[in-house]
């Protein structure tokens, strides 16, 4: 079956009155990005839809497998076209209906007249259409009421268009359209989990990860970017930063007794991460924690950790179970990265002991006895920036094309 365009519906963009026009746009840029390498692939946004046409055949199966990746798409339908011409429908209608299961199925025709000239009243063509898919495929049962099978008739005045498969899309809003923030991205299962909670909700992000070579290695950094790449499928790319924390780990170990040096760990992460996020203008912090699943996250570490900034840290797993958790990495396809077996900074030099009740008095303490300062400030300097995921350059080319 070949279809010629693909519907778009917008979903919870509807409900957004004024802000509209600039999620609708948000979306479209979104759209394109994901769409880029697909030289016939042309998008017309309408008020409440969208519509994708590729002429060229193997571009519209890569836009159908792409959509539902893209945040703000509600659902999508493949369209097929034909001559407004009663004949030319039915024999479309009876392609359109082949091309999906039939037995054991309920039917109905909606028809759509933007073209008032057409000479037909609605009843009329309902009617006609209807008979003529039934006499091709009589186990089909007319059903009116949430039908298995909606054969929509949409007829214009450059065609008619018809389509009858409904494809769920991401839901959420379009990344971009609700603020910027920095990702704490560790290489395990959750933070990037939380990194695609909030791009569902319309945030774009930068990530950030800790390495400490020679203690973790280049697989572990591999890692990482993977996983980096694999948010960036979901409708925004996603820039990585890389800090070198093995200066600062090292004084962490020498300087803080060991049942605190998780605690000061995390300040020291966070202080670095407010840094970044400063300089590339995000607005809040994300982590993949969830309360009470180590020792650094019960209520007391997370207030001793989030003492060192009046930034918003959102922690969108924070009431999460594992298993939850496990689901929600497994369906977006970071599970399998995430498993691997390399080893993470804080794996390497977690102690064996850590407290779950640290006082900040005590903290401050320890740290006092040396100055952290210029190593974090080296640590954002000496940071190694991965541009990788964004190809502006392969946007701005294709964008004249779009
Ligand atoms: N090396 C790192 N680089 C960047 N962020 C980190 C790093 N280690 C930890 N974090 C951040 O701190 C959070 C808590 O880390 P921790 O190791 O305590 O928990 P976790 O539940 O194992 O999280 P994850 O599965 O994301 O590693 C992580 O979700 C992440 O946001």
């Amino acid at each position: 079956m070949e279809w010629n365009e693909i519907l778009i519906r917008y979903g919870e963009l509807s409900l957004k009155g004024r802000n509209r026009n600039v999620f609708v746009r948000k979306l479209k840029n979104n759209i394109k990005d994901a769409m880029r390498d697909l030289q016939s692939v042309r998008l017309k946004a309408e008020r409440d839809r969208m519509f994708l046409v590729a002429d060229d055949e193997e571009d519209m199966k890569k836009a159908i497998e792409r959509l539902p990746h893209i945040f703000g798409i509600q659902s999508f339908s493949p369209v097929a076209k034909c001559e407004a011409d009663l004949d030319a429908i039915k024999k479309k209608a009876i392609d359109v209906i082949g091309s999906g299961e039939t037995t054991g199925r309920t039917f109905k025709v909606e028809i759509k007249r933007a073209d008032k000239t057409f000479p037909y009243v609605t009843g009329e063509l309902q009617q006609e259409i209807g008979g003529h898919v039934l006499s091709q495929f009589p186990e089909l049962v007319v059903q009116m009421k949430k039908p298995d099978i909606l054969l929509l008739v949409d007829i214009r005045k450059d065609g008619a268009f018809l389509t009858s498969k409904v494809f769920k899309g991401a839901g959420g809003m379009p990344v971009g359209s609700n603020g910027h923030s920095l990702l704490m991205l560790s290489g395990g299962i959750d933070s990037p989990v939380a990194g695609y909670l909030l791009m569902k909700r319309g945030v774009s992000i930068d990530a950030i990860h800790f390495a400490s070579p020679p203690y973790t290695s280049e697989l572990a950094k591999r890692k990482v970017t993977d996983l980096t790449e694999q948010l960036s499928s979901f409708g925004a790319s996603v820039r990585l930063h890389i800090i070198p924390f093995t200066e600062l780990q090292q004084a962490i170990v020498k300087q803080v007794p060991d049942n605190l040096s998780m605690t000061t760990t995390r300040r020291m992460m966070l202080q670095i991460a407010d840094k970044v996020r400063e300089e590339i203008g995000a607005l809040a912090i994300i982590t993949g924690e969830s309360l009470g699943q180590v020792a650094s996250q019960t209520l007391d570490s997370l207030t001793a950790i989030n003492e060192v900034t009046a930034t918003p840290i959102l922690r969108p797993l924070i009431a999460m179970d594992k298993l939850e958790i496990i689901d929600i990495s497994q369906k977006i396809g970071t599970y399998d990265i995430s498993i691997r077996p390399y080893e993470d900074c804080c794996t390497i030099f977690t102690p064996s002991n850590p407290k779950t009740k640290p006082k900040i008095e005590k903290v401050q303490h320890f740290e006092s006895f040396f100055d952290f300062p210029p190593l974090i400030d080296e640590a954002v300097r000496n940071r190694t920036t991965i541009e990788a995921f964004e190809q502006r350059q392969a946007d701005a080319d294709f964008s004249d094309l779009l």
